[in-house]
């Protein structure tokens, strides 16, 4: 039955590349089965059985794409699936992807291949007995190359007549029993494929390869075979071409250009045979190639095929992406015609191990009949091929202790590293461990600090009842002070009081001054008014008596003015004794207000000194004070600086114990490492002692296969064919056998070196956690000590400022103190200053007042001299003139 191959397309997401040149993306998926190009001004969709997007996972696309297969190879049939695209597009990804490091699991990211051996052997768990055997080849440079046996020998491609298909021959097919074997074997193949770094991807594979699973099946169909037992052989091609590639664009060169070049006429070849089978051409160029030829048969052939073609969204690849979209539009018109491949039975296998029994038997003609081992060609290819199937065995051994050499070295780097990481983290704990010092220098230094205050706190505690009685004295002494201060002002009251006492006896002597100047000038107008009356009745009287009567006039004048004189002397008397009173009276006051001057004076004398000795007191208590402070400051800094000394000892003490533990667990750590390494040492000097005993086993065995060869050679002589067959039979089991149970050994011996490596890793892993755990605690333990410095600081610093403040209160008080007894002070000397002021004017306003009463006193004195001088006889002389005037009109 005819059915057109399947065709796939799956476009990734942009790669790193394409989106640090800002590349547009112009491929779009507008369905599951559509894919739509954007060119410019058009827009070109394209049809194909699926389209996967580039959310589309590993997973989905085995489901879709292998999946199905595996049930059609289980049947019979023959199928393939090849992964189609430009270079960097996904196709490795799509067909081999990720194969990890545990074969027997599937990474997430594993492609087709991992996915689909898994699965298979999944299925055969429900068929009785089967064998599965895998081949890996290569299209490297049109040659074909064995990727599981010797690559450096090119493989040749014929055709199978009798198959009708075609032949890889010499090809090293590995029988497996497991999945993990068959990704085993895919990612050794993998790892020999030819692959290069190119400016579209750091990994491209440089060659066509093709991964094939064949799988033997026994089964036994009562109704079709007639109960007969047969053989079913099914066969999986899984095929990852090399990308297309465009040279002048991947600026590819010699080796590069090369490879792309073949990898392109390979393709191109690959085009023009999906064209002429979709042209239904009569000749099909599949000899052009040798890609067309090993797909002959999956390409218009007896195979189920599918093609996945890989796209890059970019702009940037848009040519390629249109050149392969047509590609594989072109591809979806093959038609192909499946068959189940012929089942083989009982009898077919009887008649060739018929065909077997004949060529021994002409290996055996030729062992009669020449001397030495003679086999047909086809035993002695046999033969090769087994020998060289061990050899490879061997290489593959060899090359695991080669793969446990490297994990050895590599397990001695990670060591290495972890040294230097050790070294490091020795270095940072020392880094630390100086820090620690540094801060606990500092935390030393606060609590020195904080302690010193305290002592300060304490000795300010402890003499407070020494502050208190200075603070006592003190206050007497301020006490004393205001008492002394009230002393001025009551002074200064009474010099108010003296000054208005004097101002009043100034008043009081003004107003005696002038009532005895008014009663002067009344008896002094009185007495003119008697002499004026005497003289005028003398006049009167002279007028009216003669001249006789003028001389008794003139003795009257006489006797008048005698009286008149007597008289004036008895005024003159009364004045001078009401003057004296009045001076006695001056200088009474003045004595008094002298006494109480100089009484004053001597209070403030006294005042001043009492001043000068209570500011001397003060003084005394305050140095006292200082001085009482300062030594018990210097007695508790000396007991701080001891604690201090106590205090960094016992730090230094704790780090030292500290930093001891720390060494003893760096060295047990370190002895570990050594003994670690020790063991790596001897395991890596006993490995070529674990290589020479396999090369020696291998002699051995090669010495056992020639005696055995010896012995069949002794044994053929005279023997039957039958009993040779017997022989041969039994030889051949007995070889399996100790074949077997020298892999076996190799493989306990490799087992026993992955052991020992396992143990070695996890030997490392606990040294690694032993560390980290180590590291971890120090760090842990750095972090609380830490911690508590912080709050250790943090309540220092909480009873510092507390200390502060208490001292700041002090310092306030103290001040204010200082600042009211300055006060105090201040107040004394601007009243001691108001008094002397005040003492100034008393004073000058006396001298003022002596001046002004002496003036008054010499002007009285001056003008009643004047009067007595001249005033006086000119009245007189006048008042004689008028009596003598008188007394001649008398007479
Ligand atoms: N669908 C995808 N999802 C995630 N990563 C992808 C996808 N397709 C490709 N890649 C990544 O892109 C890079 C190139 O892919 P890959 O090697 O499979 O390309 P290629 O078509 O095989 O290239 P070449 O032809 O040069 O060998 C790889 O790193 C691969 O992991």
């Amino acid at each position: 039955m005819l059915s057109n191959i399947k065709v796939y397309v799956r476009c990734r997401a942009r790669n790193e590349r394409e989106v640090a040149e800002n590349a547009g993306v112009v491929v779009s998926v507008p369905s599951r089965e559509q894919i739509a190009v954007c060119s410019g001004a058009h827009q070109r969709t394209y049809a194909f059985d699926r389209v996967f997007g580039s959310e589309s996972d590993q997973e989905s696309v085995f489901e879709t794409v292998a999946e199905p297969m595996l049930a059609q190879i289980l049947a019979g049939y023959n199928c393939t699936v090849f992964a189609y695209g430009q270079t960097g597009t996904g196709k490795t990804h799509t067909m081999v992807g990720a194969l990890g490091a545990d074969h027997s699991r599937l990474p997430t990211d594993a492609g087709i291949i991992p996915r689909s051996v898994h699965k298979l052997f999944e299925r055969l768990k429900s068929v009785p007995d089967y064998s599965v055997k895998v081949s890996f080849i290569e299209l490297y440079n049109e040659n074909v190359r064995d990727l599981l046996g010797d690559e450096s020998r090119p493989l040749k491609i014929f055709d199978d007549a009798g198959k009708k298909g075609v032949l890889v021959q010499g090809i090293h097919e590995v029988y497996v029993r497991t999945a993990a074997e068959g990704l085993r074997l895919a990612a050794q193949g993998c790892e020999r494929r030819q692959v290069a770094g190119t400016r579209c991807n750091e990994l491209s594979s440089r060659s066509h390869t093709v991964f094939s699973i064949t799988v033997h099946m026994r089964t036994q169909d009562s109704r079709k075979m007639g109960g007969e037992e047969f053989v079913k052989v099914g066969k999986l091609n899984l095929v990852d071409l090399g990308g297309s590639e465009n040279i002048s664009r991947s600026g590819a060169t010699n080796q590069r250009a090369k490879e792309a070049g073949m990898i392109n006429q390979s393709l191109l070849t690959l085009g023009r045979v999906i064209n002429a089978l979709v042209a239904n051409s009569p000749h099909i160029p599949y000899r052009e190639s040798k890609l067309t030829r090993l797909l002959q048969d999956s390409l218009g052939g007896r195979t189920c095929t599918s093609i996945i073609a890989t796209l890059s969204p970019a702009k940037t690849s848009l040519e390629e992406t249109l050149s392969t979209l047509e590609y594989a539009h072109t591809a979806k018109s093959i038609r192909n015609r499946p068959q189940v491949n012929e089942v083989v039975n009982k009898k077919t296998l009887i008649s060739e191990y018929m065909d077997e029994i004949e060529r021994l038997t002409r290996d055996l003609n030729a062992a009669r009949t020449q001397n030495g081992v003679y086999l047909d060609r086809a035993s002695y290819e046999q033969l090769c091929r087994e020998s060289e199937s061990r050899r490879i065995r061997v290489e593959e051994l060899e090359a695991r202790v080669g793969g446990q050499q490297d994990r050895f070295e590599r397990a001695r780097e990670r060591i290495d590293a972890l040294e230097s990481q050790l070294e490091l983290e020795q270095a940072a704990g020392r880094e630390l461990a100086a820090q620690k010092e540094r801060a606990e220098g500092r935390l030393a230094q606060a609590v020195a600090e904080t302690k010193q205050l305290q002592s300060v706190l304490r000795a300010y505690a402890e003499t407070s009842a020494d502050a208190a009685a200075l603070e006592g004295q003190l206050c007497a002494h301020q006490k004393q002070r205001g008492r002394l201060v009230r002393a001025l002002d009551a002074n200064q009251h009474r010099w108010e009081h003296t000054r208005e006492h004097v101002t009043a006896f100034a008043q009081q002597l003004d107003g005696s001054l002038a009532s005895a100047a008014a009663a002067t000038s009344r008896e002094l107008g009185a007495l003119w008014g008697a002499i004026r009356g005497d003289l005028e009745a003398v006049a009167a009287e002279m007028s009216r008596l003669s001249s006789s009567s003028v001389a008794q006039l003139r003795a009257r004048s006489v006797e008048s003015r005698d009286e008149f004189t007597s008289r004036l002397g008895v005024l003159d008397g009364g004045v001078r004794e009401r003057l004296g009173a009045v001076e006695r009276d001056v200088a009474a006051a003045f004595q008094l207000f002298l006494e109480r001057l100089s009484a004053d004076r001597q209070l403030v004398a006294t005042l001043r000194e009492e001043l000068r000795q209570r500011d001397d007191q003060i003084a005394s208590v305050r140095s006292e004070l200082k001085t009482y402070v300062e030594e018990a400051l210097a007695q508790h800094r000396l007991v701080l600086d001891r604690e201090n000394e106590e205090l960094v000892g016992l730090v230094r003490q704790t780090v030292e114990q500290q930093a001891g533990r720390q060494k003893a667990e760096l060295s047990s750590v370190e002895e570990h490492v050594t003994s670690v390494l020790g063991a790596m040492e001897q395991m890596h000097h006993t490995r070529p002692d674990v290589l020479a005993q396999v090369d020696s086993r291998l002699a051995d065995d090669e010495a056992c296969v020639a005696t055995q060869s010896g012995a069949l050679r002794r044994r053929l002589d005279g023997w039957h064919v039958v009993e040779w067959e017997k022989t041969l039979a039994r030889f051949r089991d007995e070889f399996v056998a100790w074949d077997d149970e020298r892999l076996q050994q190799v493989e306990d011996v490799s087992r026993q070196l992955c052991e020992n490596l396992g143990r070695l890793e996890a030997c490392v892993g606990e040294l690694e956690t032993k560390f980290r755990s180590a590291v971890d605690l120090r760090v842990l333990g750095l972090h609380e000590l830490q911690t508590q410095c912080n709050s250790v600081l943090r309540n220092l610093n909480a009873e510092l400022d507390e200390a502060l403040a208490g001292c700041a209160g002090l310092e306030g008080e103290s001040k204010m103190q200082e600042t009211q007894v300055a006060e105090a002070m201040a107040r004394c000397g601007q009243l001691s200053s108001a008094v002397a002021a005040v003492r100034d004017d008393l004073a000058t306003r006396l001298e003022r007042l002596e001046k002004a009463f002496g003036g008054e006193k010499a002007l009285l004195k001056r003008s009643w001299n004047d009067d007595k001088e001249n005033v006086l006889p000119a009245r007189k002389e006048r008042v004689l003139g008028v009596k003598d005037g008188n007394a001649r009109s008398v007479m």
